[in-house]
């Protein structure tokens, strides 16, 4: 069997604050003048047992208020590359939270700025690509997500689409209609989470309502026969997160994990690793992982990395270098 580690990959499942490993926390706030409720590294990393997706978030959203100035997310891009680097990474579709931060005061060009500059260090030091997608909190007023959209002028052509996320049930897709409306009317690509703790009903607005090209974990299609062949007819691509599935409780444990049965049922599935710092593991983590708990042949997990390079918002010429590699990969 070959090393899952030096399988090139691409991601399309990762939000840039779930980056953020505890010693880079402490780190920042130190830098920043601010207290974390925490005594130490460890006894940070020990809050890390979700119940559930919101127990998880409260915690993501309260760290990442160490962030504050364009070069604390210039370090935590650069930390998350250099670290998936090693792990097979050569492109990613990132995700960031604006509302988290402009919530606090930092502004939206900082933000930007910081990430954009990671990326682009990426870039020359390690070869990998990307694009940015623009998350909206779907726990906050959809007229939130509007006015901030509006709002963006010179940053509009410094991400390349947007996403939806945050706390899902009780906040359906169909909520950020006119958001997303405006997101493809100006040329931008459209994601959703949808159907990782709401039903496949979420799955099926997210397609009909913000005619999104991805869907984010998406697994809960499962419950619904009809929507899983409607999403193999129309290889619709889903960026599933194992390691997040179990730590958030969707799922029991990786072996009882559905992701290869949903590639053998013929689901365009990718493999993600969401918040790494959070989840217990990078991308490279990620496909180790469902090989030691179901035993993840060379074939399937080619198979995985093709389908993210053809599902990913890179370009076409480097989606070809990219299938070069892989072939490469399962040559050597
Ligand atoms: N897994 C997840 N689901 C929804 N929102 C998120 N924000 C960060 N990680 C998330
Ligand atoms: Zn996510």
């Amino acid at each position: 069997m070959k090393d899952l580690y030096t399988l090139p990959k691409a991601e399309l499942h990762l939000h840039i604050e779930g980056t953020l490993e505890p010693e880079l926390a402490f780190e920042l706030a130190a830098r920043n003048g601010l207290e974390l409720p925490y005594a130490s590294v460890e006894e940070l990393r020990r809050q890390y047992d979700f119940e559930d997706l919101s127990s998880f978030l409260e915690l993501y959203y309260a760290t990442m208020a160490v962030l504050r100035e364009a070069s604390d997310f210039e370090a935590l891009t650069r930390a998350y590359l250099d670290r998936a680097a090693g792990q097979g990474l050569r492109h990613v579709d990132v995700f960031f939270d604006p509302q988290a931060h402009t919530a606090r005061g930092v502004p939206l060009e900082a933000v930007i700025d910081g990430i954009r500059a990671g990326l682009d260090t990426a870039r020359a030091q390690h070869g990998i690509t990307s694009t940015l997608l623009l998350c909206f909190l779907r726990d906050r007023p959809a007229a939130e997500a509007l006015a901030m959209f509006d709002a963006l002028g010179d940053q509009l052509v410094r991400i390349d689409g947007i996403g939806l996320d945050s706390a899902e049930v009780g906040h359906p897709p169909a909520l950020f209609e006119e958001v997303f409306a405006r997101a493809r009317a100006a040329g931008l690509h459209v994601v959703a989470h949808a159907g990782e703790e709401a039903g496949p009903e979420y799955v099926r607005e997210a397609l009909d309502v913000l005619r999104v090209e991805r869907v984010d974990h998406g697994i809960q299609c499962l419950q619904d026969p009809r929507l899983v062949e409607r999403l193999v007819a129309d290889r619709v691509p889903l960026t599933v997160c194992p390691q997040s599935n179990v730590r958030l409780r969707v799922v029991r444990t990786l072996a009882e994990h559905p992701v290869l049965e949903m590639l053998e049922r013929g689901l365009v599935v990718t493999v993600n690793s969401d918040d790494p710092a959070y989840f217990g593991g990078y991308v490279g983590d990620a496909f180790q992982g469902l090989r030691e708990a179901l035993g993840l042949t060379d074939e399937q997990a080619a198979a995985l990395a093709r389908n993210a390079v053809d599902a990913s918002f890179a370009g076409a010429p480097r989606k070809r270098e990219m299938h070069e590699e892989i072939r490469a990969w399962e040559r050597g």
